[in-house]
């Protein structure tokens, strides 16, 4: 299914929310743009959105590992994605774990408004617990992917995100010089 379809119910468009998730280096960034810029090519009005705090790549774009990428509009909370323009019909959203609890409840009012919101996130942290409103946003969705990336160590394919150096901190802005992915395997056997 390529979810560029808008749904109908009773003659008007309805909205829908769609989550991309799995581990990092998994390919969620690159479906996330690949969905948005499909949106884009159908003449749809989308607005892009993303944490602040992520200025990974570059300040404002959402970036892949891979260095494609599309504008968006950094915001410091999720109530902020309301304040949208009114003839808005697509919503994307990156690095949703690193928003606050609020996002599902944006999420479905965006939805019932008629708007088509795909997200996309890490469903773990680095020790392999839900993160953030990750949960709470694939509960909710119509649609979830879970997408893999490789294991750097034996090449399954990886649902974990292995930290690399030494931090306890929840957020650890951070590429290959900070995580690998990992097959449960791999995860598990403790580096
Ligand atoms: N171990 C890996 N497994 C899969 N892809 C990898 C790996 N390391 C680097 N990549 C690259 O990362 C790209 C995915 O980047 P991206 O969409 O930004 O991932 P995510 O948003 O899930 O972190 C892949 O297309 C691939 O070129
Ligand atoms: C596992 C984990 C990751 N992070 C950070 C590291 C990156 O900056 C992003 C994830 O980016 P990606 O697009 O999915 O590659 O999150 C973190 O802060 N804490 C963690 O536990
Ligand atoms: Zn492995």
């Amino acid at each position: 299914m390529l979810f560029s379809e808008q749904n109908f119910r009773r003659g008007e468009f309805s909205g829908s929310i769609e989550v991309i998730c799995g581990s990092m280096f998994s390919g969620k960034t690159e479906e996330l743009i690949r969905r948005l810029k499909r949106a884009q090519i159908a003449k749809l009005n989308v607005e892009i959105f993303k944490p602040k705090t992520d200025t990974r790549y570059d300040e404002t774009a959402v970036v892949s590992h891979d260095l494609n990428s599309i504008p968006s509009t950094p915001v410091d909370s999720s109530s902020a994605i309301l304040l949208l323009g009114t003839n808005t019909q697509v919503v994307g959203i990156d690095e949703a774990q690193f928003f606050d609890d609020e996002l599902p409840e944006v999420c479905n009012k965006l939805a019932l408004k008629g708007i088509r919101v795909v997200i996309a996130g890490l469903d773990m942290d680095f020790l392999g617990k839900p993160f953030g409103p990750m949960p709470a946003l694939m509960a909710i969705a119509e649609h979830v992917t879970k997408v893999n990336a490789v294991c750097m160590q034996c090449g399954s394919p990886a649902v974990y995100s292995y930290r690399t150096v030494a931090s306890e901190a929840k957020v650890l802005l951070g590429e290959k010089e900070s995580y690998e992915p990992r097959c449960r395997a791999c995860y598990h056997a403790l580096g």
